[in-house]
């Protein structure tokens, strides 16, 4: 079986638990050879990463939250001090106050608007800025989205907000960072039940009607994430950068449901 991540180490950041995207793409980075290491936000949830990055054969943790500059100068300086180059980082991070991500947008407040934006799209400016030291011979980053971003998904709120602008950020760093082969790329997968998920009200509902109506009649799975993951990372997505790929069963696609399901 070929390792299409051979000799290539990088920094997921996002396991909050084995229901987390970022581990799903963890998983199957471990499983094509790559090294990694693991940021988790607080101790408690080191205490349930540890397991998992011991797994797959990584004991490199780092505690960081992204609303704190030490925390993730930190972070890179331990990576530039033990590894001196990064190949790929993953950034699975986002946050929306749960009152928020019910009821009516246009109650959004000023103050989770800032805060949800910060921490689910500034974040990734600020680890990408981070990490471009640490590849000098190029390298890919890759973070995660939802088509929220640019159709209304009951609910979404504010988060739909910040991953439109996530999306577009993704596109202003690859152009900012193409010269140095170092790819930006968005994964946008369907609904998935993990810890952000549930904060997202009707997050069932929508979980069902995705699977209903997809032209695969099928939700994303963390194996097909995963996998779209290692094709962005590896050496088979040399020449994609500043791309968002959806994988959610083909729901994206459509115009309205099928008549059956109306
Ligand atoms: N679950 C879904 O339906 C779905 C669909 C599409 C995209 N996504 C995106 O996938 C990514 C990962 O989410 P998930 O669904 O795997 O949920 P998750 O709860 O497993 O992961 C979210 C992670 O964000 C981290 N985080 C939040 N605030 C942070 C901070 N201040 N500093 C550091 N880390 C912080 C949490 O610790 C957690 O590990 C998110 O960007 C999410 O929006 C999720």
């Amino acid at each position: 079986m070929p390792e299409l991540m051979k000799g290539k180490r990088g920094l997921v950041m996002g396991v909050a638990n084995d229901r987390s995207i970022a581990w799903g793409i963890a998983k199957a980075m471990a499983d094509e050879g790559a090294e990694l290491a693991f940021s988790h936000q607080g101790e408690a949830f080191g205490k349930r990463v540890e397991p998992l990055a011991e797994s797959v054969g990584s004991s490199f943790l780092v505690d960081v939250d992204v609303n704190d500059d030490a925390s993730l100068d930190a972070a890179f300086g331990r990576i530039a001090e033990e590894w001196g180059s990064l190949d790929f980082l993953v950034h699975a991070i986002a946050y929306s106050d749960k009152t928020e991500l019910t009821g009516r947008f246009i109650n959004t407040s000023r103050e989770n608007f800032r805060n949800s934006l910060t921490i689910s799209c500034y974040s990734l400016i600020e680890v990408a800025r981070r990490a471009r030291p640490l590849m000098p011979e190029g390298g890919t980053i890759l973070t995660l989205t939802y088509q929220g971003s640019n159709r209304v998904t009951p609910f979404y709120n504010v988060m739909g907000v910040a991953k439109a602008a996530l999306e577009s950020t993704v596109r202003y760093l690859a152009n900012d960072l193409g010269p140095e082969g170092i790819r930006v790329n968005a994964i946008s997968p369907g609904p998935m039940k993990t810890l952000a998920g549930a904060a997202i009200s009707g997050g069932r509902k929508t979980f069902r009607h995705t699977e209903m109506n997809a032209p695969l009649g099928r939700n994303a799975t963390l194996d097909c994430i995963g996998g779209t993951a290692v094709y962005l990372a590896s050496d088979m997505g040399a020449c994609t950068t500043g791309e968002i790929v959806t994988v959610d069963g083909g729901y994206h696609v459509l115009g309205m449901p099928r008549f059956e399901n109306i």
